[in-house]
């Protein structure tokens, strides 16, 4: 038996409301396939969002989980993080079962995203909450004659109650990219604390990370992205952003499923899926 989950109004723009029958609630607008919050069941909400955040058709939404393609940051042609996140998807389904809720939401070309990326394309996202679990899912299939190649990200801004005294555990041994001071290095610590600004593209991620809040865990894990972003702007870039509070950036640190360092390839009519799952333990 499943209910169907019908289109609301969140900030004037289209969104769904997912709630799970154990209680575990989200909402997704369908602008960028945008997740705005996500509360497990019994738990509280665990998405950062910007109370200064615009709710604007073609304008991105500071915080929740920006969907990010077919490009990353400034690393290519287009638009930053690219047009996804700027544009409206289609409902394809919404529903809650017996344990769960569900939405499916996608987004093809048209002709204004040809005219500064000349594929043909349909991307999906798929939300899925139950209990103390988030499942976000992007996918994307080549449906044009040529190959396509794109970077893709789940820009998830978790919501903290302390930035300084955060830590974040799974990292150790690996490369990343310091986004911020442009350049190389390796991890070496087993708990990435958090100190400043921090802007970093680790590579080939090979365990689940765990975000540890005073007494709260979160666990993270992805498959089908390889790398993952850690990013906080710090307390000059962060007070700098129009959409963000002043202090904003110590409640919140971005935990992004990314496929950066290398981009994803896709010959035509094959397919590419990547997920990130957060888990309140
Ligand atoms: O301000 P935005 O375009 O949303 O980008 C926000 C952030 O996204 C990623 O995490 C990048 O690594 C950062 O360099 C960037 O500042």
């Amino acid at each position: 038996m499943s209910t169907p989950i019908t289109i609301t109004r969140h900030q004037g723009l289209e969104a769904l409301e997912l709630v799970a029958p154990d209680g575990a609630r989200a909402t997704l607008l369908l602008h960028g396939a945008h997740l705005l919050s996500w509360v497990p069941a019994g738990a509280d909400e665990q998405l950062y969002l910007s109370p200064k955040s615009a709710f604007a058709t073609g304008q991105a939404v500071r915080g929740g989980v920006p969907v990010i393609f077919p490009q990353f940051a400034a690393r290519g042609p287009l638009q930053r993080h690219g047009f996804a996140r700027g544009k409206p998807w289609q409902l394809v389904s919404a529903e809650a079962g017996k344990d769960d809720a569900l939405a499916v939401l996608r987004l093809n070309d048209d002709g204004a995203t040809r005219m500064v990326w000349p594929h043909e394309f349909e991307a999906e996202i798929s939300i899925r909450i139950a209990g103390r679990v988030l499942e976000m899912e992007l996918a994307c299939e080549n449906r044009g004659a040529t190959p396509m190649s794109f970077t893709a990200a789940l820009h998830t801004y978790l919501r903290l109650t302390q930035y300084i005294s955060a830590s974040l555990q799974g990292l150790s041994g690996l490369a990343f990219w310091d986004s911020a001071s442009d350049r190389a290095a390796t991890q070496h610590e087993d708990l990435l604390r958090l100190d400043g600004e921090m802007d970093r593209i680790y590579q080939d991620l090979k365990h689940d990370l765990t975000l540890r809040d005073g007494d709260r865990r979160l666990r993270i894990s992805q498959q089908g992205f390889s790398d993952a972003v850690v990013w906080n702007p710090g307390q000059a870039k962060g007070d700098a952003l129009a959409d963000m509070p002043e202090g904003g950036w110590k409640q919140m640190l971005c935990v992004e499923a990314a496929q950066v360092l290398r981009p994803i390839e896709l010959p035509p009519g094959e397919s590419w899926a990547g997920m990130q799952t957060l888990e309140l333990t």
